[in-house]
């Protein structure tokens, strides 16, 4: 018997699987190639980060980039769930930052390196408070927004993903077992760029949710 609720999935400690490149917008400002398959990488449940805290920047980096993505929770486990049953498998989202070391991840990509320090590093992944499946009926067509100290950043619609939600979770669960609590980042849209130590971001989808953190140093 489970007691454990799913609205509190980062405190549940489960993956966080990751897509990269799922917005053609996104792909070209840092001249990358368009996908024809997902890009998968990783994030450890230590990059968790909730309201009220504060993005540490790592002492490695002096470029740390937000990206703005809507988060798919896990709700029921599975392997290789066909694309027609994959929503069934979904609890809610969350609004998350992925947030990223770019000049690590430029230095990683240029030595056929992963990208483990500049994706998974401590407070790398703010979370919103967990949305329930029920507020978001169309995943796939709602605006998440992102501005930095009032300025918008980052402003795109999910319309926009190369692969959509259920494709992503039958894809992931191919390969990697999904199980309840798990977290997807389905990808970030354009307009990424560099946070400074005292940047207040504030990010949300209209109507639904919202959220802000502001940024330290380690
Ligand atoms: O680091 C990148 O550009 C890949 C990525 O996470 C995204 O597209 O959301
Ligand atoms: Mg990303």
């Amino acid at each position: 018997m489970t007691s454990r609720n799913v609205s509190r999935f980062w405190e549940w400690g489960k993956k966080i699987i990751c897509v990269g490149r799922n917005y053609a917008d996104h792909a070209k400002e840092l001249n990358n190639a368009v996908p024809t398959e997902p890009v998968l990488f990783l994030k450890t449940p230590s990059s968790y980060l909730t309201e009220g805290s504060p993005i540490l920047i790592p002492k490695y980096s002096t470029s740390v980039h937000h990206e703005i993505e809507l988060g798919v929770v896990i709700g029921k486990g599975g392997t290789a769930i066909p694309q027609s049953s994959a929503m069934q498998h979904v609890a809610g989202y969350a609004l998350c930052l992925d947030m990223t070391a770019r000049d690590v991840q430029d230095d990683c990509k240029s030595k056929g390196l992963p990208w483990t320090l500049a994706k998974a590093f401590n407070t790398s992944c703010p979370v919103s408070e967990f949305i329930p499946k029920e507020r978001i009926p169309d995943p796939g067509n709602v605006k998440i927004w992102l501005k930095v100290n009032d300025q918008m950043r980052q402003n795109g619609c999910t319309s926009q993903m190369i692969f959509s939600i259920p494709f992503l979770i039958s894809y992931i669960s191919e390969i990697i077992t999904l199980e309840e609590g798990d977290l997807i980042l389905t990808g970030t849209p354009k307009g990424v760029s560099a946070v400074q130590v005292h940047d207040e971001l504030h990010a949300g989808i209209d109507d639904v949710v919202s959220m802000t953190f502001t940024v330290g140093r380690l």
